[in-house]
Parts: C-alpha cells; structure tokens; sequence
C-alpha cells in the first residue's frame, strides 16, 4: 500500500529487571530499505528486534509493521521473516527437508512447499547442498539456510540478527551480498544488525544506532556519518620549513590549525568544522596556502566514516 511505513515503532520501552533495554525507541522505516541497525554490545538490538518480530512483549511503547498494530502479532508473523541472533539448526535434517517443513508450516501443500524450499536453496547459493545433512554445513552454509528459512513465507519485512557473526570474511562477503540481493530482487525491507561497519556502508541504504536502549543516530550512511562524526581531520603535507607559516596562514583564516611530526617531516592538521563539507574544506585550504607561495605536497582527510560516527555516538562520557 502506497505510503505505508515498513516499520513505525513509538516510545518503545523494555525493562529486565533493573536493567532498562529499550527506551523511547522510535522508528519509521520505508518499505524497501536495508537498515543497519546497529550499537555496541548490550545496546539492546536484539531486545528490539525480539519486540517488533512478537517474541517479547515491550513495557510501553507501539509499533506496526507493514501497517498491522502490534496488537495482531499473528498477522505481523505473517509477514516476517527472522533469522535470530543465536538460530538453531535440525542437525538430522537435510536443508531440503527443513525449509520443506518450514513452508509447510506457513500452510503450504507438499509440493509447492518443496518447490520453495528448492527455488530458496538456488537462491541462497545451496542448490548442491540441499540434500546434504545440515550437520554437514558450515557455519556459513547454515547462516545462508537461516536466510532462507527467513524467506519462507515471502515475508515484507526481514529481521537478520548478526547472520555475519563468525563467519570469515569471505563468509561475511556472500552474507551481505545476499542481503543485498534479496532487498532488490524480493522488495523486502531488511532489518540488519551487526558489527562490520565497513560492509554497512556497502549495503546499508539508512543506520539506525542504538546506545543504551536509545536511539543516538539515524539517517542515511552519509547522513550519519556526518552529523554525527566528530570533526574531520585534514591532514597537509608540506616543506618542513614552511610548516610554521602554514600554520599561521591557516589559523589567520579562521580554521583550526596545529603542527604535527617532527622537524624532518612538515604536516600540519586542520579540524574542519562538522557543518562544512569537506571538499570546502579542503579548497578553502589548498587556497590559502598556495596564494601565500606555500608548496602542498600531499592532503588526505581522516574521518567522516561511519565508523568515526559510531564511535562518536556511542563513548561513554
Ligand atoms: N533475558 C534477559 N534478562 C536480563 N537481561 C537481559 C536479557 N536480555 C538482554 N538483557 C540485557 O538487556 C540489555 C540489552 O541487551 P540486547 O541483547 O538487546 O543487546 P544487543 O544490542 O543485542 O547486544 P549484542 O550486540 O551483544 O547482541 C543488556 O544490558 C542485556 O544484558
């Protein structure tokens, strides 16, 4: 339905105990997206993850997926598709057998639901390996099975709890490749939680970052990465001899400027404010220094990555 959220979520809370989880969690996600959902351990993604897939009751709070209110769990799981954080796995089954007996639990006859599960195994890269027994997978092999469980009942949206966890990284490769694949090809939203921040970049559309139980950040990559990151460092290389001038020039123009290295070596750092666009940045100070005749042998940016924002966002004062 046009203009309908994937997922709206409002004033989530959860509490274990003592311990708050989730606190005032909200969401508005687009139908069609990959999010990163992210946050340092304990941050409380799974215990969100846990409330929008109707495992886990929140304290306060209310959300629905694809339009259905919370209040009608059932219709949500219809709609979804979860591979939990720690799944596990049928190890006397063959994945054939198991995604078999998955679609038959979404109500569908025997030989449609072996037809799923075949065309999902193609799908996930296991068409060979579906008669084999999944005590026989790798770690890899069963986090793409778990995928696929994921997509069993052509679900809109799909939570994937960390499926990168402990794979190497040609593992995490294929993973997020799929995840990738299956939001374009499937139109699904995927909720995706995990730790590689670099690969989130490549496949993430929006992140969401979790600390604490609260929302810090969100926003396209770009987005995050630059309302949030700490001021960006540029980095000047210039003649050791003319580092102090350097330094004078750009401090007499408003930016803030600092010599770094050694005699022998001349490198001057500039923080660029969080509001300035670091290609203006960066003109602003190639400008300044070559009008005044000072040679710039090299000029690299630091910062400004998601990972600088997710740092930024999540140390502890
Ligand atoms: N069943 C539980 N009983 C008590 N406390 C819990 C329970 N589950 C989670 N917590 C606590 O709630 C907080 C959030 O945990 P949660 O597992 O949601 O975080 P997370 O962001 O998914 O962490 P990780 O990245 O380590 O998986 C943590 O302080 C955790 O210790």
């Amino acid at each position: 339905m046009a203009g309908t959220l994937a997922l709206e979520a409002t004033g989530l809370r959860k509490s274990y105990g003592g311990v708050v989880a989730v606190n005032s969690v909200e969401l508005a996600v687009e139908a069609g997206v990959v999010l990163g959902f992210l946050g340092p351990n304990g941050a409380g993604k799974t215990t969100v993850i846990r409330i929008l897939s109707t495992i886990l009751r929140a304290d306060a709070g209310t959300f629905a997926v694809s339009g259905i209110p919370h209040t009608d769990p059932v219709e949500i799981r219809r709609r979804i598709g979860v591979l939990p954080e720690s799944a596990g796995y049928p190890l006397g089954q063959t994945g054939q057998e198991w995604l078999t007996f998955h679609a038959q639990l979404f109500g569908r006859p025997l030989v449609e639901a072996r037809e799923t599960a075949h065309r999902l195994l193609a799908e996930v890269g296991l068409a060979d390996r579906g008669g084999s027994l999944i005590s026989a997978y790798s770690r890899g092999m069963r986090q793409r099975l778990g995928i696929a469980r994921a997509l069993v009942n052509d679900p809109q949206v799909v939570f994937l709890d960390e499926p990168t966890l402990g794979l190497d990284p040609a593992g995490q490769r294929q993973v997020l490749d799929l995840v990738a694949r299956i939001a374009k090809e499937y139109g699904v939203t995927v909720i995706l939680t995990t730790h590689l921040l670099v690969e989130v970049e490549q496949v993430c559309d929006q992140v969401l970052i979790l600390n604490h139980g609260r929302v810090v950040a969100e926003g396209t990559v770009a987005e995050v990465a630059r309302r949030a990151a700490a001021p960006r460092r540029g980095l000047v290389s210039v003649r050791a001899e003319q580092r102090e001038r350097a330094v004078e020039l750009l401090a007499g123009s408003g930016l803030q400027a600092s010599a770094v290295g050694n005699d022998h070596g001349g490198q001057v750092a500039v923080l660029i404010p969080v509001d300035t666009e670091p290609e203006t940045a960066a003109a602003e100070v190639l400008r300044r220094l070559l009008d005044a005749g000072v040679p710039v042998l090299g000029f690299t940016l630091e910062g400004g990555r998601l990972s600088d924002a997710f740092l930024a966002v999540t140390e502890d004062a």
